[in-house]
């Protein structure tokens, strides 16, 4: 897809802006969004921009990334991506429902969400032995998906505990479930724990549209999916309550914060 190349070329832009200007930018908060550095894992930078489908988001980090006449095509391309793969994840979550025999509650589900879109760099480690390029988590969100350009390192973890090499064609996606969904099917759904492992000389770029609840709209599972069979397996909760506390655990991202949150 045309698309993805265009993205991975406005990337690069974006990441190759002398790292003066992004931290300059990092504060006081001066966009809906937030630029993402951790000091225990330097191969990665990353980028968001929140409730990506309204493209004055865009433009308001793009007029701090390019002061001079902000980036019109940066806006574009950032844009017509969220709008048609926003599409996509509407497509998955109906048939999730419609499988679980739920779909009464696709508006009222399309309609609690908004869409964050993160761009991401990993440097190359350039070494031949894997270095950790983003720490094993589970996604907080309804649904991920992303997207690469030719280098891999995404990595699964099988409920057996061991790693897989995601190793997708080009142009492609993956579609990841995250714990917000989890939680409102009961548990019918999985979310798998991943990271992101780097090797090599070459970056990776990388874009995820994340699907999450809106402020306020609590994640609560339909009566019709619990049963005596399948008992309530989580309280209903406030989202961004959960990644507060999912941001000050201790493993911070790691698989158990869903349960030790609101776990029944
Ligand atoms: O870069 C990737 O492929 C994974 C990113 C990721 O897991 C995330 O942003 O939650
Ligand atoms: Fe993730």
């Amino acid at each position: 897809m045309e698309l993805h190349k265009e993205l991975y070329s406005s990337s690069e832009e974006l990441f190759d802006l002398p790292s003066s200007t992004k931290l300059k930018n990092k504060s006081p908060k001066p966009f809906h969004g937030y630029i993402g550095q951790y000091s225990f894992i330097p191969l990665y930078e990353s980028i968001g921009i929140d409730d990506a489908m309204n493209i004055e988001n865009a433009e308001s980090l793009a007029n701090m990334m390019w002061p001079e006449k902000g980036n019109a095509n940066f806006c574009k391309i950032i844009s017509s991506f969220s709008q048609q793969v926003s599409e996509l994840d509407q497509m998955v979550r109906r048939m999730v429902l419609e499988s679980l025999g739920v779909e009464k509650y696709y508006d009222e589900h399309i309609e609690s969400t908004n869409y964050l879109l993160r761009v991401m760099k990993y440097k190359g480690p350039d070494t031949s032995d894997a270095k950790l390029g983003l720490q094993p988590h589970t996604d907080k969100s309804i649904v991920s998906i992303l997207c690469q350009n030719q280098v891999n390192g995404l990595e699964v973890q099988s409920k057996d505990g061991t790693w897989i090499e995601v190793k997708i064609s080009p142009n492609s996606f993956i579609v990841m479930i995250g714990d917000s969904f989890l939680a409102w099917t009961n548990g019918r759904l999985h979310s798998p724990l991943h990271r992101v492992m780097m090797t090599g000389d070459k970056a990776r770029y990388s874009t995820g549209l994340f699907s999450i609840p809106k402020d306020g709209y609590m994640v609560k599972a339909p009566e019709e999916l619990v049963d005596e069979e399948h008992p309530l397996l989580f309280k209903p909760f406030d989202f961004v309550e959960f990644t507060k506390f999912n941001n000050t655990a201790e493993d911070h991202g790691c698989k158990s914060a869903l349960k030790s949150y609101c776990g029944v």
